[in-house]
């Protein structure tokens, strides 16, 4: 499985938010959208789901055009993870993870055994079957998160995509829905996620996408790609990138010590 995006221009009609963005990514890798607030990156996943037309350039699953695939292959092996303030009638957590079955039991039909077999496997997933039985609306924003999640998982997808999953998500939260991508990703899921934390991108993906006013400044590994000068390009501010032995990895931070500037230390 491939889904790769080649000179791609996206937007709105009337409204050219971005062009020229290249990537691909294959099963069980992850790549990391980050970019400024209104860089385009929910437009950009929008496009590549399919919802909005690309306004140039090429968008291929398997090296077919994304055109050319019907809506319902692509609601198969293209699972979506919006936002989790999306609002929802009160359903039970476990009928709006059933929900995630519409694209193959067809919208008016009544769902199988087998179905809700899959729907309990992705609640299971994500440590949530607890909550099957709690009314959506109800539950806290990390627990909608992954209810979420498992509503896309449900529907066998091969590719996920979601939308800032950690956004407005406690620290706790933020860690378990990433620890959670790279689980899905050791299972062969192929995942673009967007976020607002370099740090996410370090603890997850394969791959790193740098997003400035539509256009992609940079793409690659991100012990390669997230540098302090890369960062300071993208968000305006100076960031101390450090390699963490106890835990194996890079973390960054923003470099400025304003307590200990203002006590002039
Ligand atoms: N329906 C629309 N029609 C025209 N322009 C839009 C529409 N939706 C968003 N935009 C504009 O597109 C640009 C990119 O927005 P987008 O939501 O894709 O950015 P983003 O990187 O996801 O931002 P954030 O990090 O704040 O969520 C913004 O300037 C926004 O105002």
């Amino acid at each position: 499985m491939t889904l790769a995006v080649a000179n791609l221009a996206f937007g709105y009609r009337g409204a050219p938010i971005g062009h020229g963005v290249s990537w691909s990514i294959g099963a069980g890798e992850v790549l990391c959208l980050l970019g400024p607030n209104g860089s385009g990156k929910t437009t950009l996943l929008k496009t590549l789901l399919g919802l909005i037309p690309a306004q140039g350039g090429s968008i291929t699953l398997d090296g077919r055009d994304l055109a050319r695939h019907s809506r319902t292959e692509l609601a198969r092996r293209i699972g979506y993870v919006p936002q989790a303030h999306t609002a929802f009638l009160p359903f039970t957590v476990s009928e709006v993870v059933l929900m995630g079955r519409a694209a193959r039991v067809g919208l008016f039909s009544a769902p199988s055994a087998h179905d809700r077999e899959a729907a309990q496997r992705a609640l299971e997933a994500l440590g949530i079957a607890h909550l099957a039985h709690r009314t959506y609306t109800t539950i806290s924003g990390g627990e909608r998160q992954m209810t979420l999640i498992a509503r896309a998982l449900a529907q066998e997808p091969q590719i996920l995509v979601m939308d800032e999953p950690t956004a407005s998500l406690d620290f706790g939260n933020q860690t378990q829905v990433i620890g959670r991508v790279a689980a899905l990703a050791a299972g062969g899921l192929a995942i673009v996620l967007s976020t607002h934390d370099p740090d996410h991108a370090f603890a997850c993906a394969d791959q790193v996408a740098l997003l400035r006013g539509g256009q992609l400044i940079a793409l690659g590994p991100p012990q390669e790609t997230l540098t302090a000068t890369m960062l300071k390009r993208l968000y305006g501010i100076d960031v101390t990138v450090t390699y963490v032995g106890e835990i194996g990895r890079y973390v960054c931070t923003p470099s400025f010590f304003l307590r200990r500037a203002l006590r002039g230390q």
